[in-house]
């Protein structure tokens, strides 16, 4: 890893990035705005390299998450470490690139100029040239801030959070107002920078994204961790399996709807759709009914599918 400070030009340098001990470190985290619990008792470490996303429906707390973390609020109880010091301290070092939902830009100043104080400030900074090629700003660097789409504003924003080699990028729903091919062109640049061992935290609302770039995913619901693993491991955890598979003949919905596990039924001419919490049990018990499905595929839940699962659950349970 690269020590705070060392170095001032950081553009020659090929820095490993790939250190021990936690990036971040949430113990107990707890943030209230009068009745509402936004974070509740977070614990939570974040490691060098990886790339993570942090889903969320509304309100579930991932901005205040992102504004503690970069000690933009403080907490209730617990604390918030990054590299072992307090936030704070590993901006002012210049570990940290935020791009944030809300940061309203500079006016009056043309991109570059912008992008030019953001790397003066860095301790670890980048020639300005390759922060605006690598944000994609070469060929606007001289409009007015003021007069930029929402899209090409995002990435002045990103260009801020990469104008000097930092060790950790923290982005609130980045690609929001970016179109298809600026958002692919935006997450391969990402993943340039992920490669080159920084830690990379996301929050977003694309649940795709999240399925394709990040190698963590966190669920984050009422201020409180739901799931944390792989996409593929949270697709698991929601547990539901989709079954589908044609029928001959008169199609006996109320005996399908007695199939063991089944949590959804959905009849459409010959063709049956079933969600189910154990497909195994649920396929032996049709073959018992004795039928014969025809091009049976089991399959599991998208990432997005899975997310609705499980923050749904979650709800349910809290009702109870
Ligand atoms: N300054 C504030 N004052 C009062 N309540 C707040 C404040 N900021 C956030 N909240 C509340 O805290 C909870 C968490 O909000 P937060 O913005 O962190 O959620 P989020 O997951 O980022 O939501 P979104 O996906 O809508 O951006 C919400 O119930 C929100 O209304």
């Amino acid at each position: 890893m690269t020590t705070a400070g060392t170095t001032t030009d950081a553009s020659s340098a090929t820095t490993a990035h790939a250190p021990a001990g936690a990036v971040v470190a949430f113990e107990r985290v707890t943030k209230t705005y009068g009745a509402v619990k936004a974070v509740d008792a977070l614990d939570l470490d974040l490691h060098p390299g990886e790339t993570v996303a942090l889903l969320g429906p509304n309100g579930a707390g991932k901005s205040t998450t992102l504004d503690l973390l970069l000690g933009l609020k403080r907490p209730d109880s617990g604390t918030v470490t990054l590299f072992g010091t307090s936030p704070r301290e590993a901006i002012v070092a210049g570990r940290v690139g935020a791009m944030l939902q809300s940061g309203g830009l500079m006016e009056g100043v043309t991109v570059a100029e912008l992008v030019r104080l953001a790397c003066d400030l860095h301790p670890r900074r980048y020639p300005v040239d390759e922060v605006l090629l690598r944000a994609g700003l070469t060929g606007i660097a001289d409009r007015k801030v003021d007069d930029l789409s929402g899209g090409q504003a995002q990435r002045v924003r990103f260009a801020l959070a990469t104008a000097g080699d930092s060790d950790l990028i923290v982005l609130d729903e980045p690609t929001t107002g970016m179109d298809v091919t600026t958002r692919r062109a935006f997450w391969a640049t990402l993943r340039e920078q992920a490669e080159q061992g920084r830690t990379v935290l996301f929050a977003t609302h694309y649940l795709e994204e999240a399925d394709a770039v990040a190698d963590r995913v966190l669920v984050l619901h009422r201020g409180r961790l739901l799931a944390d693993g792989t996409a593929a491991e949270i697709k698991a955890k929601a547990g539901v399996r989709r079954i589908s598979f044609a029928l001959d003949g008169d199609i006996d919905e109320a005996a399908l709807r007695a199939l063991p596990f089944l949590t959804t039924l959905d009849v459409h001419g010959q063709t049956v759709r079933i969600r189910s919490s154990d497909a195994d049990a649920t396929v032996h018990a049709l073959y018992g009914l004795g039928l014969y499905p025809r091009n049976l595929e089991v399959a599991g839940l998208g990432l997005e599918q899975a997310f609705v699962a499980l923050t749904e659950a979650e709800e349910e349970a809290r009702q109870w």
